[in-house]
């Protein structure tokens, strides 16, 4: 018999979800997708199903990796909420499968994945200008990755209403700056960001400064567009799926322009990352991001040891229900500051570590103990064991882990441990003076970074 499913509460997804674990994944997965080999992913382009009376749709985004043994699937809800609507515009849920019984293992709420693996996917190294055009829960999560990733001189931010541009500076913590146009604020910009709704373009390719990367993520239907046709015709386009863009993006289908590359093809070194020139990502979001998302964050995954932590700490976090979210989020930061090494076969790494820690240990007692007169007895013995068990224990099992999760000839096979680079990039946050506001501390580095 089948265990039943598990739920994973979408807070529980946020304190599990980190972009250090989730990066990689989405690097490798986006890799194997380009490769279009069927038994590593096999993702059909979502299928949409309109809800008219409710001005939206529902999407399918079935995906399953037959190597990996993930099968999965997003229900994605998207709708072009009235002007001052409150209601969010995309609710989603990852549902988990075994993919030999077709039981469901597990269904979580798929908003935080969402967010995070979309803005994941979009990097701009050596940039000094951001500019974002849309104030929403998308433009929050690329805000948080970007400015976490990257030191930008100045970021910029327009929406449609005065109000929400001021709410979006005032929830950044400052080092944001409101424009009153999408003109004002993309001119000169290196980076742009387009995280509306709109389905009329709202960037033109005539104040596109040439050279810079635009990540363009909304506009996700074959008649809605974000951007102008001057600037697709002129930009070298990359997508996240060939297929998906083919079939779903105004903004490829309706400029006609060409798609250069998808973001996987980069990844894996079959076409080139154009630095130089202007360019285009056109985001549309695919199945596979998710399931290694909900794959990470479910029950025996990688990340298990954080969900127990979560699930035993839901009580407090309950209780800390009307505590500012960015407090939560300074305390995800400082746990993960913490916590500096991710290790999956810890005992492995452990048991080297005092291994090596014990024969120093015994190497050290004989050379003491042959000093003539010096004999360790009692609790000299006790005091010089403790600190060298103690010290020599922590550090060479420092050793053995960085070792274990390098990339180098010296990292054992069956290891699989990553490197945290979070204390390095909490200092670069504080530096910045920019807080942030998602609970999710910034990526190790890049995915298609290659802009
Ligand atoms: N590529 C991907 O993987 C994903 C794409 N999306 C897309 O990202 C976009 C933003 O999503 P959320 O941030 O969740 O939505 P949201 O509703 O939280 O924010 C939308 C923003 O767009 C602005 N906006 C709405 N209509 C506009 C118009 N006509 N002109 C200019 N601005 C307008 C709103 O004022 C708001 O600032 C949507 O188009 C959504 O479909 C969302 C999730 C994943
Ligand atoms: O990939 C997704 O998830 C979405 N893409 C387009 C808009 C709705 C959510």
């Amino acid at each position: 018999m089948a265990e039943p499913p598990v739920i994973i509460w979408e807070e529980e997804v946020k304190s599990v979800l980190r972009y250090m674990d989730l990066v990689p994944r989405l690097e490798d997965a986006l890799g194997k997708f380009s490769r279009r080999d069927s038994a590593a992913v096999l993702q059909p382009v979502r299928t949409a199903v309109p809800l008219q009376k409710h001005s939206g749709f529902m999407g399918l985004m079935p995906t399953y990796m037959e190597n990996d043994g993930v099968l999965s699937t997003k229900f994605v809800c998207y709708y072009n909420r009235e002007r001052g609507s409150t209601l969010p515009a995309v609710q989603a849920t990852v549902v988990l499968l075994d993919p030999e019984l077709g039981n469901v293992k597990a269904v979580m709420g798929g908003e935080v994945i969402t967010a995070m693996r979309t803005a994941a996917l979009l990097m701009a190294p050596g940039a000094e200008v951001l500019a974002i055009l849309g104030t929403g829960r998308q433009a929050l999560s690329h805000f948080n990755v970007f400015t976490e990733m990257f030191s930008f001189k100045e970021v910029r931010v327009w929406s449609r209403t005065k109000e929400e541009v001021a709410r979006f500076v005032r929830s950044a913590g400052g080092g944001v700056r409101g424009c009153g146009s999408a003109e004002e604020a993309v001119r000169g910009a290196d980076v742009i960001v387009t995280v509306t709704r709109s389905t009329e373009p709202v960037l033109f390719g005539q104040w596109v400064k040439a050279g810079a990367h635009v990540a363009a993520v909304g506009a996700c239907r074959p008649d809605w567009r974000e951007l102008d046709d001057v600037l697709m015709q002129s930009a070298v386009v990359y997508v996240d799926s060939r297929e998906g863009a083919l079939s779903e993006s105004g903004d490829v289908i309706l400029s006609g322009a060409e798609v250069f590359a998808e973001l996987g093809d980069v990844i894996n070194g079959t076409k080139p990352a154009e630095r130089e020139k202007t360019t285009v990502f056109k985001s549309l979001g695919m199945g596979v991001e998710d399931a290694v998302s909900a794959q990470l964050a479910h029950p025996g995954g990688f990340l298990d040891h954080r969900l127990k932590a979560a699930r035993s700490q839901s009580r407090t976090l309950q209780v800390q229900h009307g505590a500012h979210q960015d407090d939560r989020h300074r305390g995800a930061v400082m746990s993960d500051l913490f916590n500096p090494l991710q290790q999956e076969h810890g005992d492995w790494i452990s048991v080297h570590g005092m291994a090596a820690a014990f024969l120093l240990e015994y190497n050290a007692i004989k050379k003491l103990s042959n000093k003539p007169g010096k004999r360790l007895c009692g609790s000299h013995y006790i005091t010089v064991h403790f600190l060298l068990t103690f010290w020599l224990g922590a550090v060479t099992e420092l050793i053995t882990t960085l070792t274990a999760s390098s990339n180098t000839v010296f990292r054992p096979r069956c290891v699989r441990a990553e490197h945290s680079r979070t204390v390095l990039r909490s200092v670069t946050v504080c530096s910045r003076g920019v807080r942030s506001g998602v609970g999710t501390p910034g990526p190790p580095g890049p995915v298609s970074c290659n802009f």
